[in-house]
């Protein structure tokens, strides 16, 4: 199932509204970086092998504490469109979405994870939110990762495994600039420098059928 998803950089165009450009992409073996101005994005397709993946997604279905939180529109608690679960250092706490949540101590296989990808980030993350979207009713709306708790210019590095799902950006200050990617089983995608600055992030909702997907974002928060 280790087909080549498309990357597409899409920028709209003045005169036609818009226009799917397939911009250029700076692609070596494993790493793929996004042509985003304003932002620095990198992808790695194959991060975790196939059999790695499954074993992994298997034990975060299971292992992981999955939460329903609820978050509040116009006065109204309503379940969040997935179901959220938070690890970390200890002492980490975090609002998310105006949710408070105190971090679960970690486990092997999300230490696993955060190893291999602090080698690539070359951070040191101390907590992770995960988010199983478990079909497509599921997703995230359009928001930046740039809680206060996260620095100025925050490094987030995220590990999807389970369905493939599309991820958007738009431009906060510039309609015309938008991007999109297929994060599938197994992939990495890391976030840096002002992106989170200048660019909002989706996981829309969609008609077809995806099978379940875990998305885990390690962050850096200062408190
Ligand atoms: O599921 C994803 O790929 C993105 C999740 C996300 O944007 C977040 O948790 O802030
Ligand atoms: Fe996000």
């Amino acid at each position: 199932m280790k087909n080549k998803p498309t990357i597409n950089v899409i920028q709209g165009d003045l005169f036609f509204g818009f226009d799917s450009v397939v911009d250029k992409l700076i692609e070596s073996r494993d790493k793929e970086v996004l042509s985003m101005q304003d932002a620095e994005v990198t992808f790695y397709r194959n991060f975790f092998n196939q059999q790695d993946s499954d074993e992994i997604f298997q034990t975060l279905l299971n292992q992981i504490k999955w939460r329903q939180d609820k978050m509040k529109i116009y006065g109204k608690d309503v379940n969040l469109p997935r179901k959220t679960a938070w690890y970390g250092d200890r002492n980490k706490s975090y609002k998310f979405s105006g949710i408070h949540l105190d971090p679960e101590p970690w486990i092997p296989t999300l230490l696993q994870i955060k190893e291999k990808v602090e080698e690539i980030a070359k951070v040191n993350f101390n907590s992770v939110l995960l988010n199983l979207y478990r079909d497509g009713n599921d997703g995230i709306s359009w928001h930046t990762d740039a809680e206060p708790e996260l620095g100025k210019n925050p490094v987030i590095g995220s590990v999807s495994f389970g369905g493939a799902r599309r991820f958007m950006f738009r431009h906060k200050h510039n309609q015309d600039l938008k991007a999109e990617i297929e994060l599938v089983h197994g992939s990495f995608l890391l976030m840096a420098g002002a992106t989170q600055h200048f660019w909002q992030h989706q996981i829309p909702k969609t008609s077809k059928q995806v099978q379940p997907r875990v998305n885990l974002t390690f962050r850096v928060i200062n408190s």
